[in-house]
């Protein structure tokens, strides 16, 4: 059986153990031969890498290990990349989230300003990886997470056509595994699904078991009186905040299940009201995961050993593998990727890069025809996608206007005179790493 060399790209991340460990955990479907982290804070991803580094030594010593920040090291003889960087990391985050809510409009990582903000930071580092790989090891596939998902799919379309990188989300997912325990299944891939729309963006029309049988009436019941909030699934307050409040968000269009991130575009007034813009989710995961993470990895590497450790197996990122697998082993897994339109939604932009069910094989994805959204879907995405498309163009032509535009059009945020002031503060807080704008 061929086993596989692999490059995370974003070494450093705070989903890098879980994502190794949940690798391991999978050898016997997907065998790995190499396993490499890059980053280009070598600081950053030390820590990370000597924990990362003892794992591999207890778990499965065969496979050669290899942390770096030189590109030729990391990007030569590799199958697979798998990249989660954040430009900026968390730093940036703090400010996109921060500078939007001076001005009463929400700051989240991936939606309005803020998201905008980290479109601008991630083009150039997404583009930069695939440059690499495609230097180094041209027959390689790049699965990519880092964020904003939609905006890096929409400019790897424009400027990179013909690059064989997949755009992936988890957030489906996440909520899949919900609807799952909320049915009483054991996994979400006992359902079949159909789901449209734009990267945190869209909804569900159809949910059924294998036999067949819709269980649409059984969800919708249950997501009316508690959205996705599940006993025994609590997360931090803001995440469990956003499962309940999914209740609200299905109320708007009961013929659907939506996703989570709905709430930031349906009830920003809310959002707003409900931040604190001293504290954010920045702050939330600064404290929180990045500081747990990282005093583990530290633990790991004084004692050399992972005994007593509490880094565990990321088993919700093992979609990652189904991908990595499909692509592989040509398996047709039915899998929600970020893909050109090309028509499957009928009656939507066919050059939009839309959410939706594909089967996956060793020519990548095929999209599977969606038909005709209703008009309520349409409308909202054809705003949003407006959005993300204008951020693209803004980076490229360096277009403070295109830019302005796509702040003033993002359902998030009240008037172009709310939108300037954001912008002209979010130009200086990312002088390091955007495009200048003329
Ligand atoms: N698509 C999804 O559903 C999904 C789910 C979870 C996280 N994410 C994304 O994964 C990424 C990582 O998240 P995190 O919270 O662990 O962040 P993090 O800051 O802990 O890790 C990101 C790493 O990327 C590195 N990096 C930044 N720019 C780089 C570049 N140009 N080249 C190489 N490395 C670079 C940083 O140094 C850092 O170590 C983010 O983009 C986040 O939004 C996506
Ligand atoms: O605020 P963060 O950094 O914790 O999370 C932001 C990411 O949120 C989504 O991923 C979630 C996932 O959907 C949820 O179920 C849980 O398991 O955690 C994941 C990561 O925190 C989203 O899909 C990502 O794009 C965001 O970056
Ligand atoms: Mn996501």
């Amino acid at each position: 059986m061929k086993k596989f060399s692999i490059v995370i790209a974003g070494g450093g991340s705070t989903f890098t153990p879980g994502i190794v460990l949940m690798l391991l955990d999978h050898l016997d479907k997907f065998p790995i031969r190499k396993l490499k982290l890059y980053d280009n804070d070598p600081e950053r991803q030390e820590i990370i890498a000597g924990a990362c580094k003892i794992i591999l030594k207890e778990q499965a010593p065969d496979v050669e290990f290899v942390a770096t920040s030189d590109p030729e090291r990391a990007f030569t003889d590799v199958d697979f990349v798998m990249a989660h960087i954040r430009v900026g990391k968390y730093a940036m985050r703090e400010l996109d989230e921060k500078i939007p809510l001076k001005y009463g409009v929400l700051g989240q990582e991936t939606c309005g300003p803020g998201g905008i903000a980290y479109g601008m930071r991630s083009i150039g580092g997404v583009l930069e990886i695939l440059d690499y790989m495609e230097q180094y090891s041209p027959n390689a596939w790049m699965l990519n997470y880092s964020n904003p998902a939609a905006i890096v799919a929409e400019a790897t379309r424009r400027l990179r056509p013909n690059s064989k990188i997949l755009n992936i989300c988890d957030m489906p997912i996440g909520i899949e595994t919900r609807m799952a325990k909320i049915l009483g299944l054991s996994s979400r891939k006992e359902m079949e699904v159909r789901y449209f729309g734009l990267n945190h963006f869209g909804w569900w029309t159809e949910i059924r078991n294998k036999e067949g049988k819709d269980l649409m009436p059984q969800l919708k019941e249950y997501v009316a009186k508690n959205g996705y909030a599940v006993e025994g699934e609590e997360a931090e307050d803001s995440w469990n905040d956003t499962f309940l409040k999914a209740r609200d968000v299905y109320a708007v269009d009961p013929t659907t299940l939506p996703n989570t991130y709905l709430k930031y575009y349906l009830f920003p007034d809310y959002v707003v009201k409900h931040s604190n813009p001293d504290y954010t989710r920045a702050n939330e995961v600064i404290d929180g995961r990045e500081k747990f993470v990282f005093s583990e990895c530290r633990k790991v590497i004084k004692n050399q050993s992972t005994q007593g450790c509490a880094l565990h197996i990321d088993e919700h990122a093992s979609y990652i593998v189904d991908l990595a697998r499909a692509i592989a082993y040509n398996t047709k897994e039915r899998m929600l990727l970020i893909v050109e339109n090309k028509g499957a939604i009928s009656n939507f932009d066919p050059t939009a890069m839309v959410e939706i069910p594909c089967l996956v094989g060793n020519n990548g994805p095929e999209p599977l025809m969606v038909g005709k959204i209703p008009q309520f879907q349409k409308g909202l995405m054809e705003q949003q996608v407006s959005v993300e498309k204008l951020v693209v163009e803004a980076w490229i032509a360096q277009s403070y206007q295109k830019l302005w535009q796509a702040l003033t059009l993002s359902k998030t945020v009240p008037s172009a005179k709310v939108a300037k002031d954001i912008l002209d503060e979010l130009i200086e807080a990312n002088k390091e790493y955007w495009p200048e704008l003329h």
